[in-house]
Formats: C-alpha cells, structure tokens, sequence
C-alpha cells in the first residue's frame, strides 16, 4: 500500500502548520521527515496515521495492505509505551488480541518477531529490566507484529544514547534488508535520515512546507557509519535546514 498526501495542509486555531504538502510514501521504502522543531512533522505523521484530519487536502492510501496486516498503520513513539507489567511476550501478545487469530497462530507471530528483533532470549523479561535500546526493540517487534503496511516512526531513536541508536540502526537496516517495510520516520537527527531514509524530505519552519525532497540511492545494508557520500548529503541538508532551524528557535524563546 502506498500513501499519498495531496495538497496537505493544517490550521490550529489561525496558526497554519503545514502548507500545500504533496507527498507520496512509495510501498517499501522509508521516507524521512527532518525540519526544524514545531515545523509540524508529528502533525503531518498524525495526519498519515488518520489520527487528525487536514484542513485542506487529502490523505490518499492506495493498494491494499499486505496479507497478514492486522493494522495498517502502526506508531513506534520516542517513549515505547510499553506497558511496565506486561513481560515483552505480554506486550507484543497485546497487539494481536481481539483480531480472531488462534492460540498457535499468535505464538507463531510473537516467536518470529521476537527472533527478528534479537529478543527471542528476552521474552519473559519486563520493561523495566531492560535498557532504552531493548525497550524500543520490543516497541518494533510490537509495530512489527500487525504486518503494518506502513510504520509511523516519531523520533523513535532519541531517546537513546549514540552508541545504542548506532546499533539500533544497524537493526533496522537488518530488518529492513532482510523483509523491506514501508515507514514514515520523523527526526531531528540528520545522520539518522541519511543513514536509513530513501528519500529525505525537508520541511521549513511553521508553516512546514516542502523545501526539498533529497533520495539517496545507496542501499542500506552499504551505508556506513562516516561514508564521504552520505557526510556529504547530511552537510547539504544541514545547510537547508541550518537558517530555518535558528529561527525556529528564535520563536520558540521569544514565545
Ligand atoms: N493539538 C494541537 N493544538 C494546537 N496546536 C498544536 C497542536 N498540536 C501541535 N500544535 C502546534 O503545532 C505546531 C507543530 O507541532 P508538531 O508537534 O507537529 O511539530 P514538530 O515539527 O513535530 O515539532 P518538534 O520537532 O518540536 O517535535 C507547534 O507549534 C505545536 O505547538
């Protein structure tokens, strides 16, 4: 299933966040959306998410969702929101109930997204034994386990220490190497975008509009950690952002 935004754009109140937003989420891809703070990135995710209608504009979902899909569109926030007195089996389970399946068929599903995110050795575990990174490894086996057609990702990885979003990426790179999923991944962090976005897309300040769409065509799996194209293409984007980003902070101070 492909996504589609056509001339998206949102008021609250008289403050206009996004402005005139075309946009297409191509089946198999992740599309990352970087723009400075209040620009309206969580707001354009909501909007894919169906959580909030635009003003103007359309959210179009075209094609079906893959088979299996329990729920088309699946959230993985900063925060994981796990629940603290379920074990990571528990919590996982959570999202496969009230949907018909069987007993087998949901161990089946928890078992392989538990192995595919490495925490086969975890499942008895509770959150609170585990580190920031295990938490948001649970929070993508529980995305991953509906079959989503799309994952909404906000800012999933800051959060998290450099070193463990390093290994986090890595995982998703593997994951995302080995069965492609389409995502939408809000974040502040350009290395971030330029290590796991196919297509990059820069959004001024509020109002949010498109400033440029950047696609990278390097496969994941060989995007490396200080690679000269990719410093190259972060630099670039940095310099789009760079004015936007000191206003927006402007804003934000003087209230
Ligand atoms: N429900 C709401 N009602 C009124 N204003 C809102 C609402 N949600 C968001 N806003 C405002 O809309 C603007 C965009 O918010 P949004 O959270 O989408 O931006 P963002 O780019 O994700 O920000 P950040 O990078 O800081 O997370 C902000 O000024 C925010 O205060």
């Amino acid at each position: 299933m492909d996504l589609k935004l056509s001339s998206v754009s949102h008021y609250y109140g008289d403050s206009q966040v996004l402005r005139d937003i075309t946009l297409d989420i191509p089946s198999g891809q992740i599309v990352c959306i970087v723009g400075p703070s209040g620009c309206g990135k969580s707001t354009l995710l909501r909007m894919l998410g169906g959580l909030e209608r635009p003003s103007e504009g359309r959210v179009l979902q075209m094609g079906d969702a893959p088979e299996g899909c329990l729920n088309p569109l699946t959230y993985i926030f900063q925060d994981f929101a796990l629940l603290p007195w379920r074990t990571v089996r528990g919590n996982v389970a959570l999202v496969l109930e009230d949907h018909g399946l069987g007993k087998a068929q949901r161990e089946a599903i928890i078992a392989d997204v538990l192995a595919r995110t490495k925490l086969t050795d975890f499942a008895d575990a509770l959150p609170k034994q585990l580190s920031g990174g295990m938490k948001q490894r649970v929070a993508i086996a529980r995305a991953l386990a509906v079959n989503p057609a799309v994952m909404l990702m906000d800012e999933p990885l800051s959060a998290l220490d450099s070193q463990t979003r390093e290994l986090l990426m890595d995982d998703l790179v593997a994951l995302w190497t080995r069965q492609p999923f389409t995502a939408v991944y809000v974040t502040h962090n350009l290395a971030e975008a330029v290590r796991l976005g196919h297509k990059i897309v820069v959004l001024s300040r509020r109002p949010g509009e498109i400033r440029e769409v950047v696609e990278l065509d390097m496969p994941l799996a060989e995007r490396r950690h200080g690679d000269p194209v990719l410093e190259a293409q972060q630099q670039h984007l940095w310099g789009l952002m760079r004015d936007e980003a000191a206003a927006a902070d402007a804003e934000l101070i003087d209230g």
